[in-house]
């Protein structure tokens, strides 16, 4: 069994003096799509802001392709093929459409053409609007926007929160169809969802946290199955 891509184990961070991650065990194998599911506050924005580099840890490793990550500062994860598309999408409302995709491929020296017909020719609705500022976009538009500019760093591992908060049903499903495409194509993810059956229908694994632990894990399948999680997340 190879190493998983992405391996965090005791994993704990504090806010000031409140700790809000109390030892995280986590794994993502390379090629997987494993969801994080859990009630609001449960800890999971902080979690993938932890791995990005955003959020500083207290205890506990993180380890990506092998590697520890404690060293390595956020801007340069990306270089390393972390992409994180953040809650609250946090795009460029000044900036255009293109320049705020460009701002994705940042640590890139090559040419971004090819990556940014890429996003357009998963995110047709995009092209239309290339040259338009981002703050005028719809909520839908400016989420596959956030989504779109993380691709553009080429990720192996890419943090999605939240990607289809706040999105009508049919956008849903885009995201959820773009989800797909990108693991066929060998990109590996994380993504946390409010909307727990659809993310954990498209996913390999899943965990779920509860107050900044993991309380329960396993196979997609299994955890839809499991009736703790029937009650609790999928409003069964
Ligand atoms: N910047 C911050 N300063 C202080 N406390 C914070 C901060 N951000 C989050 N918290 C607290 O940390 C805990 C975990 O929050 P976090 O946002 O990671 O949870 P979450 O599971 O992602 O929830 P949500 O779905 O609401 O974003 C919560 O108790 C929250 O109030």
């Amino acid at each position: 069994m190879p190493d998983p891509l992405l391996e965090i184990s005791g994993l704990v961070t504090s806010y000031g003096p409140i700790e809000v991650l109390h030892g995280i065990d986590l794994f993502v194998n390379e090629g997987e799509i494993v969801t994080l599911v859990g009630a609001n506050g449960a800890g999971k924005t902080t979690l993938m802001r932890c791995i990005s580099g955003v959020q500083p840890t207290k205890a506990g490793t993180i380890r990506y392709a092998g590697a520890p990550l404690a060293r390595v500062p956020d801007h340069a994860r990306a270089g390393l093929g972390i992409a994180h598309s953040p809650e609250g999408r946090q795009i460029f409302g000044d900036l255009s459409v293109e320049e705020n995709l460009a701002l994705g491929g940042y640590h890139r020296t090559d040419d971004l053409s090819p990556d940014m017909e890429d996003v357009f020719t998963l995110f047709p609705i995009l092209k239309t609007k290339r040259h338009l500022a981002a703050g005028g976009l719809s909520g839908g538009q400016q989420q596959m926007l956030a989504i779109g500019r993380a691709i553009m760093g080429r990720p192996k591992l890419l943090l999605l929160d939240e990607p289809s908060m706040g999105l009508a049903p049919v956008l849903v499903d885009q995201i959820l169809e773009v989800i797909s495409t990108l693991r066929k194509r060998g990109v590996t993810l994380l993504v946390v969802e409010q909307n727990a059956y659809a993310a954990l229908s498209i996913a390999d694994r899943g965990y779920v946290m509860e107050t900044g632990k993991i309380a329960l894990s396993g196979s997609a399948g299994n955890l839809i199955a499991d009736p703790r999680v029937r009650e609790a997340y999928l409003g069964a």
